[in-house]
Order: structure tokens, then sequence, then C-alpha cells
């Protein structure tokens, strides 16, 4: 081992999390080496929802017509009683993210197409075989020494020499280990059967959760015809005893004629934990996935809260790798992604509570209650529309909202001056939570999803109005330096108008749906400054615009380094030739 290798990022683990990262790096022309310590990625289901943001950021990295063949929409989750009487439904309708909320997908197939995908870029290696033995790391860089063992049994370390380490390496994280955080929360003891089979004896869709007192279970219909039963195991069951085919086919049997003629993926125990790592980050190593967080299954939200936080991070990374913001920004990451992780797994937790009552009384007291309110249309739809899952809303981080204390640290310079409430629908604040997707036509009159119209990262959106004609010089610059996109949104009926009058640089969406136009309608900010991962950062009155950009800016820790020039990242260059 005398050579070292240099790339910008060593990612640990080829799961999802690490797959969708080196994806969003490449994507942003980043170098980055995967080390997997398995010879292959892991074919078996684990996860099996997939919800509207991750396919948001699956159509970031282009890989949307890949993955949908793999997924079933309109994924509906229902609970029923010990008598298999449906007790409540879990239906979401809204797809205002531009994808519908729910999916059922394979995640063998899902993860491949993630990796496939990394072939587009040719700055991204991943190294199976390779598990990471040590971590060294000093004030410019952090090195990871891999062993890896050839077909003739000669073991072999290599190292990787790299701006920042991320470990995506699941629960048992060595890179949190290494970097001292606590991993608090709970493992509840109870342990679980799962049972994926190859050829649904069923056929029927979605997911059905039994609370049955006797034994609670999971059935599920996957895409391709693969079902998915989990039991929950009584502490006297030993592992060896129901993983015997036996066992599982005479838990079977309340659910398919014939549990035989079944062809079984996998029959495995596991037990659900609820854990959240104190910090993400320590210096140049920083954990994503369950590295970071554990969840129970039940609000289908470990595969991706992981992908939240590759979006979350992959933009971070790339604006620090080129020189664009102090690697401060990355302490960002813990503060916006730790709160949601947390709200999740409570969530998580407190579902699993519910549907593993054993007690006969406490069951049938939850099944009346849970009916009872099923009578009310409110209570209903709550559970029906998935109200109760915490949509991210960043209360800190790279933010600036005039309207609350806690936002991005220079927010308090910022002029508080909202459009008077008489001329808005509402005064709620749209800062720190995602903008919506809908379909729009541009320029070229084509009809796309709108992230497809401003591109893949920064955006300013201005509802009615040429952004060139509202902002300053000044600030023009600055966002030009950001590599920012300017957009115009406006009716459709406006759109080809606008196109011949306004200043060229800028993109043009014609909102044929209104539903931009509602969005405006219903926020007192007509003027948004949207990130790469679709938060907004900013909202204001075009008239504070300035200073709501500086603010972002200065909690962003943007070093105003990058121009137009040829070292500038492409996406800068793009952006400024717009
Ligand atoms: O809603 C979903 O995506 C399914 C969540 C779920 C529920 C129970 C077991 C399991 O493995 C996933």
């Amino acid at each position: 081992m005398n050579t070292t290798e240099d790339c910008d990022v060593v990612i640990v683990g080829a799961g999802p999390v690490g797959l969708m990262l080196a994806n969003l790096l490449g994507m942003y022309g980043h170098s980055v080496t995967v080390l997997e310590a398995l010879d292959d990625l892991i074919d078996y289901p684990r996860g099996v929802g997939l919800d509207d943001e991750s396919f948001r950021t699956i159509q970031t990295v282009g890989l949307v017509d890949a993955v949908l063949p793999h997924t079933s929409p309109q994924h509906i989750m229902r609970l029923v009683n010990g008598a298999g009487k449906v007790i409540l439904v879990n239906n979401p309708q809204t797809d205002e993210f531009g994808w519908e909320r729910k999916h059922s997908f394979i995640q063998p197939e899902v993860d491949r197409t993630l990796y496939e995908g990394l072939s587009r870029h040719h700055n991204v290696q991943v190294l199976f075989g390779h598990r990471v033995e040590d971590v060294e790391e000093d004030a410019e860089s952090v090195t990871a020494i891999a062993e890896s063992v050839d077909a003739d049994g000669q073991v072999a370390l290599r190292r990787i020499r790299a701006r920042y380490l991320v470990g995506c390496e699941g629960g048992k994280s060595p890179t949190r280990k290494r970097l001292g955080v606590t991993f608090e929360g709970e493992s509840p003891s109870t342990r679980w059967l799962v049972v994926d089979v190859n050829n649904d004896p069923l056929g029927t869709p979605n997911v059905f959760l039994g609370a049955d007192p006797k034994r609670p279970y999971v059935s599920i219909g996957l895409p391709h015809a693969v079902r998915r039963w989990e039991f929950m195991l009584h502490d006297d069951e030993t592992e060896e005893q129901v993983t015997a085919p036996e066992f599982v086919d005479n838990l079977l049997a309340d659910h398919v004629p014939d549990p035989s003629s079944l062809d079984f993926i996998r029959r495995r125990v596991f037990t659900h934990h609820g854990r959240v790592a104190s910090n993400f980050r320590r210096g140049r190593q920083i954990v994503a996935g369950d590295a970071a967080h554990l969840m129970p299954v039940w609000m289908g939200q470990g595969w991706n809260s992981g992908v939240r936080d590759a979006t979350n991070l992959g933009w971070k990374l790339a604006t620090v790798l080129s020189g664009q913001a102090d690697d401060a920004l990355l302490d960002t990451y813990t503060s916006e992604r730790k709160e949601h992780a947390e709200a999740m797994v409570e969530l998580s937790m407190t579902f699993g509570r519910f549907i593993k009552i054993t007690n006969p009384v406490a069951a049938m007291t939850r099944d009346v209650t849970a009916r009872a309110l099923n009578i009310f249309p409110q209570v209903k739809n709550y559970f029906a529309d998935m109200r109760f899952k915490p949509m991210p809303r960043y209360h800190s981080g790279v933010l600036a909202d005039p309207t609350t204390k806690a936002s991005g640290r220079a927010s308090s310079r910022i002029t508080s001056r909202l459009i008077p409430v008489r001329t808005a629908n509402t005064t709620v604040s749209p800062v720190g939570v995602q903008f919506p997707q809908p379909r729009v036509n541009t320029r070229d009159a084509r009809n796309v999803l709108l992230d497809d119209a401003i591109g893949n990262w920064w955006s300013v959106l201005v509802w009615g109005n040429d952004p060139t004609d509202l902002l300053p010089q000044s600030s023009l610059d600055k966002l030009a330096a950001l590599g920012a996109r300017l957009v115009a949104v406006v009716p459709e009926t406006q759109r080809e108008w606008l196109e011949h009058s306004a200043d060229p640089r800028i993109q043009v969406v014609g909102d044929h749906t209104g539903r931009l136009k509602k969005w405006f309608d219903d926020r007192p900010t007509p003027l948004v400054f949207v990130r790469p991962d679709r938060f907004v950062a900013g909202a204001c009155l075009a008239q504070d615009a300035p200073a709501t950009l500086d603010a972002i800016l200065e909690a962003m820790h943007f070093t105003r380094r990058t121009d137009a020039s040829d070292e500038a990242p492409e996406r800068v260059r793009e952006a400024v030739a717009l």
C-alpha cells in the first residue's frame, strides 16, 4: 500500500443513501469513491415504501424512467382488527411535489438503478469487497484505509484520501462510532419475522396491518408479484424455531391456501429501533441514513429518511467543495435534518405501540375508539391524507425568514415588511418548507414538471414579473455568483408575451394548471429563493429581495468566490449564461 488515491468525497456503504449521494455529487461534477464491504448490492427487499419527496430526488438525478417500472403508485395502508375489519385507512391523494405521496417499490431493483446511474459519471467509482479498516483525519483531508481480499486470498490495502467522508453503512455505522456521538432512543425487545415470497399467491395490492392481539401481522402486495408478510414473535419463540419451514407454513396457513407452494425469497427475524445520533457531523466525517437514525417500519420512512439526508447533504457538500461556501455550511445538515428524523422516529414508534397491543381488552378499546373516530370526517381524513406525517419544515439552517426568530443566523437583519394581510390570502410564511412542483409550460412550449424547467441548482421564482426588472444589479451579480437561475412564473396566457419582452437570461414558465397562482395567492411573498433541494430558503416582497438574499448568503456561509470564469462550477457557468 504505497499510493494514495484522491477524490472529493469517500462514501462508505453502497446502500440507497450512499448511492443517491454519489449520484448527486457526480451530477454536480465532484469525484467520489464508494467503498462497500460486500461483494455486491443487497439483493433482498427491506424497505417497501417510496414517497413523493424521494421521487423528486430521483427526478433530480435523472433516473425516474428507470425507477418507475419497479414501483406501484397509490399505495394504500389499512389497519384491520383481529376479525379482519378495516378500522383505519391511510390513502393520501396529494401530488403537490410532482409525484404521488406513496408508492410501494422493490428496493433491490431501485437500489440497482441508482448504482447503474453512476456509470453516467466518469468521476464516480464504486469499489465492492472493500472494508474500511481505519480512517485518518487531519486539517486538510480524511483518508479511508480499505481492505480487500482477491480470489487467491491475497489481502490488499488501499488508501483513499478525500475532503470529506460520509458513512452510509447502516445502523451499526463505524463512522458514527468514530464521531463519538450518542445514538439516543429505544430498541424495544419485540421481534418480527419477515417473510418475502416471489410468486404472490394472493395478488391483492396495498398494505394490511393486522392489529390482531393474538399475533399482530403485516401483509403487503409489492410490484413484480412479490408478497411481504411480517409476524410479531412471542418472547418464548426462538429464531431457530420461527425460521423453520413448518413454523412459517403454519403462520401462513391463515393467509394463503397452500403455503407449501411458495417461492421464498427470505425469512428473517428483526427488531425495531428508534434512535437518532446526537450529531450528524464531526470535522470531515459525516453520517447519513440508518447510520444517523433508525426507525421502525410503520410509516415506510426508513429508505425515504435516508434519501432526505442525501438530498440535504448533496448540494451542501457540492457548494463547499467548489469553494462557494465555508465548511460551516455542513453544520446546517444536522440542524435541518435531525429534528425531522426525530419526529419521524417518534411517530413510527407510537404507531408500533398501537399495533403491537396483545392484551385483548386494550385491543378492543383501541379498535372501538378507532372506529368511533372514523365517524368524524375530519378525523377520518386526517388519517386518510396522512396529515399526521411530519412534513419537513426547517426552523434553522440555510433560511432567511423575517417572520420567525429562530431561522438563519442573519434573518434578524431583514426588515420585516410582509405585505399587509389585506393584499394576501394568508400570512403563512413558506420559508423552510418544500416548494410545490406542478407541471408548467416552458419557453419552448414543452410541458414539464417544474424542477425540469428550473434546473438542479438554486432558483429565484417571481410571480408575474421579470426578476431582472425587480432586482438591483448588485443582487443580480450575487445570484450569478451563486449560479441561481432566474424564473418568471406567469399564467399560461401571458407566457409567450413575456418570452418576447423579458430579459433573455430568464426562464419563463407558464402556469397552465393555476396551481402556482394559488400558491402565490396563499402566501404574502411573490418572490421566493428555492434551494437545490427544493426547500424555500427565503420569501419576500420584491423590495425586500436584496436584504433577504444577503441573509441567505450569510446563513450559508457564502464566500462570494465564484463567477462565470473557467474555474467556476459548470452549474454556475450554465446559470450565468442563461
Ligand atoms: O406505508 C408503507 O409504505 C408501508 C409501511 C410498512 C408497514 C408495515 C410494515 C412494513 O414493512 C412497512
